[in-house]
């Protein structure tokens, strides 16, 4: 049985569809592997320039802090060597000069001078001048600058005079014995980083992060206020990076370096001077995002593209498959006879055309062999339908093929015998049964196969059959084997009465003389086991006078008559014959010679009390009878036969109506 589809995929199981999935699928993987290693290398050619020119703007924008750094510096170094302690002299004089120091009031929030124990003497801002009460003594820049006599930048730390973050860049304001105070300025974190001015406005437009911090990571710099003064560790955009940075050990140079963190390019510079750092940090996706929109349109164009395609595949294979199609509705009237064998076949070139060729043949020659088959086959059946015998042909023990002479010879419908054992039509199957093997054994040993079976008719009633069997192929026993069957009940009877007839009497229905030497031989030449045995012969008196008077009718009677009186006086296994004319003879076995003259006597009586009705009276006749005992010398039948006949003989001449004793020797 051929394996059932599901309903749901029989419309994937045409060619067209087949191939067209087959084109599609190839089409998708093709233009999705060209595309993804395209866009792959693409973005990382994309990258690697995009890290270059964030580390190039990183090395710039150091460059550009340290020279910001530099120039406050200069300017503090400037206004620091104009200052004399007649400067510092007073208050007033001091507040004099510091507001005449509007270039560097505008590169500060605020400008302040210091004693050398830290207390502010006074301080510019934009407002004016302020003194309040304050004192940096504490703080380890200040006392940097005093005792090392040189210009230093503070850490980020909140100012003491608002509270607010900031830088300070302080210079020694020295005399002619040395330090005699720090000037001082203050950059605010929150209004005017170091970063300002910097930053081009491109980048501030996009996602990208420019920060600075100081060499242990504290931001001074960062487009979040809130940020200020903390660690960079606290930005997710820059926090691996810098953990990355410090796991290294090694300082951040100012010509740069890369470095890595999830999702973004990252890049830093060292700041020549403060030490400071600055960092970049810029989104990966920011910077593929025109790449995977570009990928984005390609995919729709290529859907569209494969959707096109698709159909004009499908189209063109419709229209190369066609033949095909036509091809397979044809090959399904192939055998039924819907169409002449050499019509309907598609006409195409290549392969399909070949096929269509082949089936063609194919189809021509298979309807030419079934008509062949066909013609034989009705022979075949003519044959067994007209011959005399009963013909089947038989595989593995049961009936295949029957005629209807077979069926009729065993009252059976033929729908009853295909099929049916050999047996159910035996006579006597469980002693035919091992009979039914030898057919099949003959042919085996290449021999035709003979026998008289007794055969059972569907209605019970039985008949002699001649079966006669061979093999169908001598080469091959799997073909099975043929069998006829004739009823021969009626030869067998006319077989038999053949048989009876050389035996027998016809008129007496007593043996005959060829019966009885047949059984006398077989007395004499089996002495002296066969002894005692005695041949008795009768010949009837006066038997011609009833033929002659009563006519040869009534002599027949007369004989058929004797006949019973005779058999009346033996056993049933003594043999009583007829030898000719009015000649009777008994064979006695087992018997003695007193017994077989008793029986004689008996013989001679019973003959003499006929009495056959004629015509008022009565007919009769006698009997001369002869005993020979059959002597262990007796030579042969013949000699055995001449003395009884000779005994007959001398009862006969002895009056008749007597019996006499063969003489011995
Ligand atoms: N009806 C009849 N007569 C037969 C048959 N065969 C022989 N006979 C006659 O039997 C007779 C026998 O001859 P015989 O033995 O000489 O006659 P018989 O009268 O018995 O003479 P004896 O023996 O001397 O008494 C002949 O007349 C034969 O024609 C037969 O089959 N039927």
């Amino acid at each position: 049985m051929s394996p059932v589809r599901p309903r749901w995929s029989q419309p994937f199981n045409t060619l067209k569809l087949q191939i067209t999935l087959g084109g599609i699928a190839a089409l998708v993987l093709g233009i999705s592997l060209v595309s993804a290693l395209t866009v792959r290398r693409a973005e990382t050619d994309t990258l690697r320039a995009e890290r270059l020119r964030e580390l190039t703007a990183s090395v710039r924008t150091a460059a550009l802090v340290s020279r910001r750094v530099v120039a406050l510096q200069r300017a503090l170094q400037v206004t620091a060597l104009e200052m004399t302690p007649d400067t510092l002299i007073d208050e007033k004089t001091l507040g004099r000069f510091l507001v005449t120091k509007s270039v560097l009031l505008n590169m500060f929030d605020n400008i302040f001078v210091l004693e050398l124990d830290g207390q502010l003497k006074l301080a510019a801002t934009e407002r004016g001048l302020i003194r309040p009460d304050v004192n940096v003594g504490d703080r380890a820049y200040f006392q940097r600058t005093v005792a090392e006599s040189r210009p230093l930048v503070s850490p980020p730390l909140p100012s003491r005079f608002s509270g607010e973050p900031v830088l300070a860049f302080t210079h020694p304001v020295r005399g002619p014995h040395g330090v005699i105070a720090v000037l001082g300025g203050t950059l605010r974190l929150n209004s005017r980083d170091v970063l300002e001015g910097l930053v081009d406005n491109q980048e501030e437009e996009s996602r990208s992060l420019v920060a600075v911090t100081d060499p242990t990571g504290r931001l001074l710099a960062h487009p979040d206020a809130k940020l200020l003064t903390h660690s960079i560790a606290d930005d997710a955009r820059l926090s691996q990076a810098f953990s990355a940075w410090q796991a290294s050990g090694s300082p951040i140079e100012p010509m740069g370096v890369g470095l890595e963190q999830r999702g973004q390019l990252v890049s830093a510079a060292g700041v020549a001077g403060p030490d400071w750092v600055v960092w970049r940090a810029r989104p990966e996706a920011e910077l593929l995002a025109p790449l995977r929109q570009a990928r984005r349109e390609a995919l729709t164009v290529t859907a569209g593209l494969i959707v096109v395609l698709s159909g004009v595949m499908l189209l063109v294979l419709w229209r190369l498959l066609r033949p095909l199609t036509q091809l397979a509705r044809r090959a399904r009237h192939m055998f039924d006879g819907t169409l002449a064998p050499q019509d309907g076949w598609p006409v195409a070139g290549g392969e399909i055309g070949s096929l269509s060729d082949v089936l063609r043949t194919v189809s021509v020659e298979r309807t030419q062999l079934e008509r062949a088959n066909n013609a034989a086959l009705r022979r075949l059946n003519s044959v067994m339908s007209a011959a005399p015998v009963g013909i089947a042909v038989l595989r593995d023990g049961c009936f295949e093929t029957v005629s209807p002479e077979f069926c009729r010879l065993l009252g059976h419908p033929e729908a009853e015998l295909i099929g049916a054992p050999v047996e159910s039509v035996l006579a006597d199957p469980p002693e035919d049964a091992a009979q039914v093997t030898r057919p099949w054994e003959a042919g085996h040993a290449h021999l035709p196969f003979a026998a008289e079976w007794r055969m059972r008719r569907r209605d019970g009633t039985t008949f002699w059959a001649d079966v006669r069997s061979r093999l169908v192929d001598s080469d091959d026993v799997t073909q099975g084997e043929i069998w006829t069957l004739s009823d021969i009940d009626n030869q067998r009877q006319a077989r038999t009465q053949l048989e009876w007839s050389a035996m027998h009497d016809l008129l007496t229905g007593l043996e005959n003389r060829a019966a009885f030497e047949q059984h006398a031989r077989a007395l004499v030449d089996t002495l002296p086991h066969s002894l005692p045995a005695a041949m008795v012969f009768i010949d009837l008196d006066r038997f011609k006078p009833v033929n002659d008077t009563a006519g040869h009718a009534m002599g027949d009677r007369m004989l058929r008559v004797v006949a019973e009186a005779i058999a009346a006086q033996v056993r049933a296994d003594d043999h009583v014959a007829r030898l000719g004319g009015d000649e009777f003879a008994l064979l006695l076995r087992r018997c003695q010679q007193d017994a077989a003259e008793r029986i004689a006597q008996d013989v001679c009586r019973a003959v003499q009390a006929i009495a056959l009705p004629w015509e008022g009276g009565v007919l009769g006749v006698g009997a001369s009878v002869g005993v020979a005992p059959l002597r262990s010398d007796t030579p042969s039948v013949e000699a055995w036969t001449r003395a009884a006949d000779a005994a007959c003989y001398a009862a006969k001449a002895a009056g008749r109506g007597t019996v006499r004793l063969a003489p011995q020797g």
